[in-house]
C-alpha cells in the first residue's frame, strides 16, 4: 500500500498460470493513491489468469525528474512554446487587416484565392522551420523526449497541429479589428491552455475513472490535443528510458491507453473542416477584404441573372427618395442624367454613382457625420473627371466607397455594370489605384503571391520568407520588377507583358539611364509617384482612380507625368482628386466641386469659369495718396466694381465682365499715368482658384445661414 502524487512506473514482475514469468513497467496515474498487487494485476489485464508475483520496485517521486528533464518540460513548456506561434499567425492577419494592405493588394488584381494560397503556404513554412529548429535542438541536447519517440511520429503529429494552428488563426482573425487587442486575446489563450492542460486537463487524463468520452470532447479544443500528444510522447519517452528500449512506436498507437491516435484523428478532421469554414467567414464577414459579401456569396452565379432586375427596381425606388434642395442646374442635370443611365443603360459609361451617401456613426459622445451626401455622377469612358474640394469635403470617403475600402451607407454604384456593394471582386480586375501614399508591403505581397503563381519553387519560398515579412527589405526589387509583377496580377503575360512594362517605363519617364532597373528604395519621392501611377495603368484597367498623382513632383516630372495620365483617358475612365487647379484645368475633362459632403458644381474648367468667374480682377500699386484716384477711375469704368484688397498703395477690384471692355481699361490707365506714376498694375481674368474659392465660400456660407 503506497500514498504518492506523481504519475509513477511500477517495475513489476509476474507469471502467468503456465510458470512463465516476465518483467514489466506498469503506468500508475497519480489520481491513484492506493497500490495494491490486486489494483496492478487489473492493470496487467483484467479477466486475464496472469497475476502478480510481486512489486519489485516502488515509486520514488523525485528520482523521476533526475532520470528525464524532458519530463519535466514536455508538458507545459513544450506547450507553451508550440502554441506561441498561434499569436504571431494571428496578429499578422490582422495586421494586414488593420494596415489594409490586402485590400490594396486586391485593388491591384489580387484574387483571394492566391492570397490566401501564399499567407498560408508562408505561416506553414514559418511553423515548419520553427518546428524543425525545435526538435533538432531539442534532439541535440540529448532529450529523451525527442530522442526515443519515433521522428517520423512526431513529424506527423507537429504537422497536422501547425496546419490546424494556422487554420484556427485564419478563422478567429476576422473577429478582431485590431493588433492589439488580438495579440492580448493570442497571449492569454497560449497561458491559459498550459495552465489548463497541465493543472486540469492532465489530472482527467490519468484519473481512468473519468470518462474518456470526456476527454475526447475536451481533446476538440486544439490547445489540449497539443497537450494529449505532448504527454504521450513524454510517457512513452520515459517508458522507452526506463526501459532502455525506445520511446512511441507506429505500433503503439494501436495501444488503447495510448491518446496519440485519437488526437492525430481529432487534429485531421478538424483541420479540414476548420480552413473552409476559414475562407467563408473571411469571405462573408471580410477580413480586410474589402467589403462583406453576402453570406450566400458562393450561390452569387446562380443568382447574378436576375440581379439586373433588382437593380433598376432598387434604383427606381432610390431616385425617388432623391432631395433636390438648393441643388444647382448642372448637379440636378447630372442627377437627371444618371437617372436616365440608369433605366437605359449605355456602355460608353463607365462609372454611374447614384445618390451615394456616406454616414460614419458617431463615436465618444460625437454625432454621426454625413460626409456624402447623395452623390450622383457619370463619368464615360476616355474621361478624366476631377473632384476637387477644400479639406474634409468628403472626397476620400468617395473614393474609399469606389475602391472598396468602406461600405457606402445608401445609394449605389457602378463600376462597368458591377454593382461596388456586392461585386467588387470583379471590379477589381479591372481598376487601377494610385494611392496617395506608397503601400509598401503591399508591393511586396503582391510580387511573392505572383512568384509564387508563376513558379512555386523552392528558391521563390526562400526569397519570400525574407522579402514579404520583413517588410524593410520591399527596397529590394526594381521599377521594372514592380510593373512586371502587377502586370502579371493583370493577367499580362509572355511577350505582352514585356512589351507593356517597357511602355510604361517610358511612359512615366523611368527608362532611360538605367533607372528602370534601379533599385525601388534608390528612387526619389517623385519616382515612386511615377512608379505608383504606372503600376495603377499597367494590365489596362478600364477605370483609375488617382490621389494627388502629381504630390510632390518637380515641374518637369510633373509635365511629364500629365502627358502620360492625357493619353491614359484613352478607353478608360479617370477619376482624379487634386489640390491643384493646374492639374485639374490640364487634366480634367469635367471637374466637380465638393464642398461639406455635396457636389456644388459639375462641368468643363472652360464652362465653370465662364459660370462662376464672371469677372476680371485689375490689381493696381500706386504711391499711397493716389489710391483714391485709382479707385475713382475704377468706379467710372463699372458701377459696380468691388474693391477686394488693399494694401498700402496696392489695390484688387473684381469688375464685371459685362460691363467693361478691355481696351477702356488700358485707355484709363494710360490716363493715369500721365498724371502720376502707376509702379505695377495688371488685369487678370477668372482662374479656376478663383472659382473654386467662390463656390467654396458660396455653399459655407449657405450652410451657415441654413
Ligand atoms: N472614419 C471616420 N469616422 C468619422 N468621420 C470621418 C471618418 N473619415 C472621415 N470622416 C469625416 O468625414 C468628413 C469627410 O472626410 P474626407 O476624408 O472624406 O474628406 P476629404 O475631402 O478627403 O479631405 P482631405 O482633402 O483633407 O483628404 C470629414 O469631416 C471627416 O472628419
Amino acid at each position: 500500500m503506497n500514498n504518492f502524487n506523481v504519475s509513477v512506473w511500477y517495475n513489476a514482475t509476474y507469471k502467468n498460470d503456465t510458470g512463465f514469468s516476465s518483467t514489466a513497467l506498469l503506468r500508475v496515474p497519480r489520481s491513484v493513491n492506493l497500490v495494491s498487487n490486486a489494483y496492478l494485476q487489473s492493470l496487467l489485464g483484467p479477466g486475464t489468469r496472469m497475476f502478480l508475483d510481486f512489486v519489485k520496485e516502488m515509486p520514488k517521486p523525485a528520482t523521476r525528474l533526475s532520470f528525464n528533464i524532458a519530463a519535466l518540460l514536455s508538458g507545459q513548456f513544450f506547450t507553451y512554446v508550440i502554441l506561441l506561434l498561434f499569436p504571431v499567425v494571428l496578429t499578422t492577419l490582422v495586421y494586414e487587416k488593420q494596415q489594409r494592405l490586402r485590400i490594396m493588394m486586391k485593388m491591384h488584381g489580387l484574387g483571394d484565392g492566391p492570397y490566401w494560397t501564399i499567407s498560408y503556404a508562408y505561416f506553414l513554412a514559418i511553423s515548419i522551420i520553427y518546428m524543425i529548429v525545435f526538435v533538432l535542438f531539442g534532439s541535440f541536447i540529448g532529450l529523451k523526449f525527442f530522442t526515443t519517440n519515433d521522428y517520423s511520429i512526431q513529424f506527423v503529429f507537429y504537422f497536422i497541429y501547425i496546419n490546424l494552428q494556422i487554420s484556427m488563426a485564419f478563422l478567429v482573425a476576422p473577429i478582431f479589428a485590431n493588433i492589439l487587442t488580438a495579440r492580448a486575446v493570442g497571449y492569454l489563450l497560449v497561458f491559459s491552455t498550459g495552465l489548463l492542460g497541465g493543472f486540469l486537463f492532465e489530472f482527467f487524463i490519468e484519473d481512468t475513472s473519468f470518462p474518456r468520452v470526456w476527454i475526447i470532447v475536451m481533446e476538440l479544443y486544439p490547445g489540449f490535443s497539443l497537450y494529449r500528444g505532448l504527454y504521450e510522447f513524454r510517457e512513452y519517452s520515459f517508458l522507452g528510458d526506463f526501459m532502455g528500449t525506445h520511446g512511441m512506436q507506429w505500433e503503439d498507437l494501436g495501444d488503447s491507453r495510448n491518446g496519440m491516435k485519437e488526437v492525430l484523428i481529432i487534429m485531421f478532421v478538424e483541420w479540414l473542416v476548420v480552413l473552409p469554414i476559414a475562407f467563408y467567414v473571411d469571405q462573408a464577414v471580410s477580413s480586410g477584404s474589402g467589403m462583406k459579401r453576402s453570406p450566400l456569396f458562393f450561390l452569387r452565379s446562380l443568382l447574378r441573372k436576375s440581379s439586373s432586375v433588382a437593380r433598376t427596381h432598387s434604383l427606381e425606388k432610390q431616385g425617388s427618395k432623391v432631395s433636390v434642395e438648393m441643388e444647382k442646374a448642372d448637379v440636378v442635370q447630372e442627377r437627371e442624367r444618371v437617372e436616365h443611365l440608369l433605366t437605359e443603360p449605355s456602355s460608353s459609361i463607365s462609372i454611374i454613382c447614384d445618390n451615394l451617401r456616406k454616414i460614419y456613426p458617431g463615436r465618444d459622445g460625437n454625432p454621426s457625420k454625413l460626409a456624402v451626401k447623395g452623390l450622383s455622377l457619370a463619368v464615360p469612358r476616355g474621361e478624366c473627371f476631377g473632384m476637387l474640394g477644400p479639406n474634409g469635403a468628403g472626397k476620400t470617403s468617395f473614393i474609399s466607397m469606389m475602391i472598396g475600402l468602406i461600405e457606402p451607407s445608401s445609394g449605389a454604384a457602378y463600376v462597368e455594370g458591377s454593382d461596388i456593394c456586392s461585386q467588387m471582386h470583379e471590379i477589381y480586375t479591372s481598376m487601377g489605384v494610385c494611392p496617395q501614399h506608397e503601400y509598401v508591403s503591399a508591393l511586396i505581397q503582391v510580387k511573392c503571391v505572383h512568384e509564387l503563381q508563376m513558379h512555386m519553387d523552392l528558391s521563390f519560398l526562400l526569397f519570400f520568407f525574407f522579402s514579404l515579412k520583413f517588410s524593410l527589405l520591399w527596397e529590394t526589387l526594381t521599377g521594372r520588377e514592380h510593373l512586371i509583377f502587377y502586370g502579371r496580377l493583370k493577367n499580362l503575360k509572355g511577350s505582352a507583358l514585356m512589351q507593356a512594362v517597357e511602355e510604361s517605363l517610358r511612359s512615366v519617364n523611368l527608362y532611360h539611364g538605367g533607372v528602370a532597373d534601379k533599385l525601388a528604395g534608390k528612387y526619389s519621392g517623385g519616382m515612386k509617384r511615377r512608379l505608383s501611377v504606372a503600376i495603377s495603368l499597367i494590365g489596362d484597367p478600364k477605370v483609375v482612380y488617382m490621389d494627388e498623382p502629381s504630390t510632390g513632383l518637380d515641374p518637369a516630372s510633373r509635365n511629364n507625368l500629365w502627358n502620360v495620365v492625357t493619353q491614359a483617358k484613352q478607353g478608360r475612365a479617370i477619376i482624379l482628386t487634386t489640390h491643384s487647379m493646374e492639374e485639374a484645368e490640364v487634366l480634367c475633362d469635367r471637374i466637380g466641386i465638393f464642398v461639406d459632403g455635396n457636389m456644388q458644381c459639375i462641368g468643363g474648367p472652360k464652362q465653370l469659369k465662364g459660370r462662376y468667374g464672371g469677372s476680371f480682377v485689375l490689381t493696381m500699386t500706386t504711391s499711397a495718396e493716389h489710391e483714391l484716384e485709382v479707385e475713382t477711375m475704377v468706379r467710372s469704368l463699372s458701377q459696380n466694381a468691388q474693391k477686394i484688397y488693399h494694401i498700402s498703395g496696392t489695390q484688387k477690384f473684381e469688375i464685371p465682365k459685362q460691363e467693361i471692355r478691355i481696351s477702356d481699361v488700358f485707355k484709363a490707365i494710360e490716363k493715369l499715368k500721365k498724371r502720376f506714376t502707376v509702379q505695377a498694375w495688371g488685369l487678370a481674368d477668372t482662374t479656376l482658384e478663383d472659382v473654386f474659392i467662390k463656390v467654396a465660400r458660396e455653399a459655407q456660407s449657405s450652410d451657415v445661414l441654413s
